[in-house]
């Protein structure tokens, strides 16, 4: 069983297990559970809508014989993304890592779509 230290009412520290956390600590973890849970539903409905967009991009490529990648389009966007990232304190090495993982798909679907 896992064990967590917690201060007691004398403020000494005192171990108790994952049953037996303070019913406040439990509270305030549920709530920020909360939050995340919904974070984590925007996230996937921002990304479904994205891709409903990148696949009209792509069928637009193919119809019109464009490449599938846009290596310039990729850098200002990565410019872009890195720059907000920045001011919203999160890491741009960490922004453009996920913006690059997420057009590789894009791309992915791209060539399917070329190819069909
Ligand atoms: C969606 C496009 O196709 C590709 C995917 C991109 C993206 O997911 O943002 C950006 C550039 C292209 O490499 C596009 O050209 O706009």
């Amino acid at each position: 069983m896992t064990q967590t230290e917690t201060e007691g009412t004398d403020g000494t520290a005192t171990m108790s297990t994952n049953d037996e956390i303070d019913e406040s600590i439990r509270a305030e973890l549920t709530r920020l559970r909360d939050s995340i849970d919904n974070i984590d539903a925007a996230v996937v409905h921002m990304l479904a809508e994205r891709f409903k967009c990148t696949q009209q991009v792509g069928y637009l490529k193919a119809e019109h014989k464009l490449p599938p990648a846009d290596p310039a389009r990729e850098a200002r966007q990565i410019k872009r993304l890195r720059d907000l990232a920045e001011s919203a304190k999160l890491d741009p090495a960490f922004a453009e890592k996920l913006l690059n993982f997420i057009i590789a798909e894009v791309i992915r679907h791209h060539e399917t779509i070329a190819r069909s």
